[in-house]
């Protein structure tokens, strides 16, 4: 692949899983060193689509190439660029922390020294313990080491700090920034908005399987989204609230009028979560008015089951049950 080359190019990706379109025509591009988060509520597609990035997963059709190579041909040599940190792993509960570790540095190139990498997942205290010993979000952090181990161009994180208490969230992000500075690319799912909005330099929202927002952390939604909102009650008691680019301005201008601090005063800037819960209900609401781009409308056929055309590709799905493949 060439310099210019993004880490991830995807076009017209879509998956079906029998009837159910999981992945409807994603375009995507994630640059070589960014960070891109993948958002979206529970059953959008989001796995789907990273498994298929991953090559853990077939697509039903579209374009995708990973670090210059289609993951459906992706071999050993390959798979070791990548760090794959999957929704749920089940790891060796026998071996302990550094013996696992260990075992896996061995499947790499150039890996990472086995110690740094338990230090810097925050599991010193616990290199010698058994893994069927530590608890959930311990064996999150064993899982994030694995994906890391191999000093991999490329990290997939599947809902990486899911089970982790606040102080080893506010941790695994200074790893990722670690990580970040070093020049790795990432692409990372999380239901944790200010996980993304801390991380990511761009993100994408995928809803039913459709990418409906893309754009960099603070931009997403457009620039009205953002525009802060000042609230106060003034001297009769009466709530106000106003949009304005220039909060600071409209303050003093309360202040002097009231002639006095105005009650119950909040200057918000709205935040990627606000942005995001926006994005989803407005979408939700979209659904359930008829799409005048999507035909057939009810008059266009005769035919009962026109609404819903059966797609050649999307009958019997060899894979409709799990993950296939293992780990590099
Ligand atoms: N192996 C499978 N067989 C059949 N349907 C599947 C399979 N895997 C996923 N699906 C369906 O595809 C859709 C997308 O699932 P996917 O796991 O990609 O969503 P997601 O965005 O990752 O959700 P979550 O946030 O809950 O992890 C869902 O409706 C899901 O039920």
């Amino acid at each position: 692949m060439t310099e210019n080359e993004p880490a991830i190019r995807v076009r017209g990706l879509r998956k079906t899983y029998g009837a159910l379109t999981a992945v409807d025509g994603i375009d995507l591009d994630v640059h070589r060193g960014e960070t891109f988060a993948l958002l979206g509520p529970n059953g959008a597609g989001k796995s789907t689509t990273i498994e298929i990035l991953e090559g853990y997963r077939t697509r039903t059709s579209g374009e995708v190439a990973v670090l210059g190579v289609d993951p459906a041909r992706g071999d050993l040599d390959w798979k070791a660029r990548l760090g794959i940190v999957l929704q749920s792993t089940a790891e060796a509960a026998q071996m302990t922390v550094r013996e696992q570790l260990a075992h896996f540095a061995h499947f790499y190139p150039d890996p990472r020294p086995v110690d740094e990498v338990i230090e810097a997942v925050g599991l010193t205290a616990k290199a010698k313990t058994r893994i069927g010993k530590l608890s959930g979000g311990q064996r999150r952090r064993v899982d994030v080491a694995l994906g890391i181990i191999g000093r991999p161009e490329l990290v997939f994180l599947d809902e990486p700090t899911t089970g982790f208490d606040p102080e080893a969230r506010r941790e695994f992000w200074q790893l990722i920034e670690r990580l970040k500075r070093e020049g790795t690319t990432i692409l990372l799912t999380t239901h944790y908005l200010d996980e993304a909005a801390r991380l990511g330099d761009r993100a994408g929202v995928i809803l039913g399987g459709r990418l409906v927002a893309l754009g960099a952390i603070d931009e997403l939604g457009g620039r009205e989204a953002r525009v802060p909102i000042v609230r106060w009650r003034d001297a009769a008691g009466v709530r106000h609230e106003q949009r304005t680019e220039r909060p600071a301005e409209l303050v003093a201008a309360v202040v002097a009028a009231i002639g006095g601090e105005p009650a119950e005063l909040e200057v918000i800037r709205p935040s990627l979560e606000d942005v995001y819960l926006e994005l989803v209900g407005a979408a939700a609401g979209a659904e359930s008015e008829p799409e005048a781009s999507e035909p057939p409308e009810p008059e266009a056929s005769a035919d009962p089951e026109a609404s819903e055309p059966p797609e050649p590709e999307a009958s019997a799905d060899p894979e409709a049950s799990d993950i296939e493949g293992v780990r590099a």
